[in-house]
């Protein structure tokens, strides 16, 4: 993992068990949004999936901003095999049918297109195995800068949260 003086080095890898898991996930091993890769199948990259309860938005049926976190992170997943050092820079989630809790899903996940430091990815959301789309999603993803982090941080100094702020001249 990155530490603060060089968060730039930060770049996914297997954890302990061999998954590709966030910075939030990897201490526990665990991808807490439900997600488990599962293989590849022509184009696309395979995941199962299930929407945990407590992730619910509606009766039994799952919170659209974990959809759409799901899709953000199977589409940077399909592109990390090739580049390991991505952001999200765009991403367009169409909701086509209500998603169940508990329920097994299966999302599919490729890469459109590679021009440079861009990428062009999308995603479908189907109940196991197979089916019509739940959902679907287009991603923009962009190869990180070597110093995206650095230059993130130099900014962010500069603008210190409102209770650090100098108190007004009297
Ligand atoms: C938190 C990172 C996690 C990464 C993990 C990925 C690996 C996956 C791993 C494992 C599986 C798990 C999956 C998890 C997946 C999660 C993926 C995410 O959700 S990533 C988080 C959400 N996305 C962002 O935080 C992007 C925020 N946006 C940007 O940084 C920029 O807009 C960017 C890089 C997308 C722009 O790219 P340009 O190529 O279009 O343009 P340019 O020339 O680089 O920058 C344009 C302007 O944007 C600002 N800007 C760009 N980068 C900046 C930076 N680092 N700090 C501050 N300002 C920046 C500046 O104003 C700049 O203009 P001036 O250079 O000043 O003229």
């Amino acid at each position: 993992m990155a530490d603060a003086h060089d968060a730039d080095a930060f770049a996914i890898e297997p954890s302990a068990s061999g998954r590709l898991l966030c910075g939030g996930c990897a201490p526990d091993d665990v991808c807490r949004l439900g997600v488990e890769a599962a293989g590849a199948r022509d184009r696309d990259l395979r995941f199962d999936v299930v929407c945990a309860h407590s992730w619910h938005g509606g009766p039994d049926v799952a919170h659209g901003g974990w959809i759409a976190a799901v899709f953000d992170d199977v589409l940077a997943m399909a592109a990390l095999r090739t580049e390991p050092r991505l952001v999200t820079k765009s991403l367009a989630v169409e909701y086509l049918r209500p998603v169940p809790v508990e329920r097994p899903l299966t999302v599919l996940a490729r890469i459109d297109a590679h021009h440079g430091r861009r990428w062009e990815v999308s995603a479908r959301m189907t109940l196991a195995p197979t089916g019509p789309p739940l959902a679907t999603a287009r991603a923009e993803l962009r190869t990180r800068r070597p110093d995206h982090f650095a230059r993130h941080r130099d900014w962010l100094v500069h603008r210190p949260p409102p209770h650090q702020a100098l108190p007004p001249e009297s």
